[in-house]
């Protein structure tokens, strides 16, 4: 199968004052074309920083090394612009909280004809009925209304959705979420669940799902990526991983959750 994305040997280092802190040590590991690599490890593993490092979204305090490569492009290497034209309309990356992805001073329609504008090169007019159809792609219901409101006048699960369906009208070769369920509210987590099934399935989108929640990257993933402390401890197919765990950190993932679940369901019945 064809890779999308290789990262080599990646190397995060933070700088404070001189001061060298080692947050990502030497991790390896590729996504294949049209599939989901799940990222799962605790809070503080390093699932965060290794995509921001991905995408050159880390400050100059952190010193990067290895090698990321994205359609045989050396993303560390590359210029600025390049970067940022990749990042617009190549990979997209939907964050823990779509609130603050949004501008709260503009409506929802102005802020989404501006990236079709900025990424597709199509006029305001056309811009203006891809929001919609964006919005009617999604099943989201009063779509025209929609458009008009402010991001604080949409729960943060309707602000997820209008930001996975922006980014998925891009066309993007990949879509990494981080933890894009951690802002929304418990009844809209399995429709934005949902979403993330159908990328899958009915898009040629390539994916990155990082979560702390080893059931959503179950459910969501082909492939996955265990971290702790920096590191990767198991990578595979996730089906494969979750039966024949190797590392002994991925057994305390999956017990952990299984002992979540058998309390939940004493307590529910
Ligand atoms: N801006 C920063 N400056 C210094 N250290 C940082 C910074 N951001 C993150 N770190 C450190 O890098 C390590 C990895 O953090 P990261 O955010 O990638 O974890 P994570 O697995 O994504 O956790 P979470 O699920 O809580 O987002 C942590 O030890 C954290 O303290």
């Amino acid at each position: 199968m064809k890779e999308i994305l290789k990262v080599n040997h990646l190397e995060v280092h933070h700088m404070d004052h001189k001061v060298s802190t080692n947050i990502i040590s030497d991790i390896s590991f590729s996504l294949e074309k049209n599939r989901c690599l799940g990222i799962v490890g605790e809070s503080g593993s390093g699932k965060s920083i290794t995509c921001k490092a991905i995408l050159g979204l880390l400050d100059k305090d952190f010193h990067i090394k290895g090698e990321v490569i994205f359609n045989d492009i050396h993303l560390l290497k590359a210029d600025k612009r390049k970067i940022r034209q990749i990042r617009g309309k190549e990979i997209s990356m939907i964050l823990q909280n779509p609130m603050t992805s949004f501008d709260p001073l503009y409506p929802i329609q102005e802020q989404m004809t501006e990236t079709f504008i900025e990424n597709l090169d199509i006029s305001k007019k056309e811009a203006l009925g891809l929001s919609l159809k964006t919005l009617e792609n999604m099943n989201i219901l009063h779509p025209k209304d929609v458009l008009k409101k402010y991001p604080h006048q949409l729960s943060g699960g309707m602000l997820q959705r209008v930001m996975i369906g922006t980014a998925l009208t891009l066309k993007p070769s990949i879509i990494i979420a981080d933890e894009p369920t951690t802002a929304v509210d418990a009844i809209n987590v399995a429709k934005v669940m949902k979403e993330f099934s159908g990328i899958k399935e009915k898009h040629n989108t390539s994916m990155i799902f990082i979560s702390h929640d080893l059931g959503a990257v179950a459910k969501i993933s082909d492939d996955i990526l265990v971290m702790k402390d920096g590191k990767i401890v198991e990578k595979g197919e996730t089906q494969y991983v979750l039966r024949n765990p190797r590392s002994e950190h991925t057994r305390y993932l999956i017990n952990t959750r299984k002992a979540l679940m058998d309390k939940f369901h004493q307590i529910v019945g």
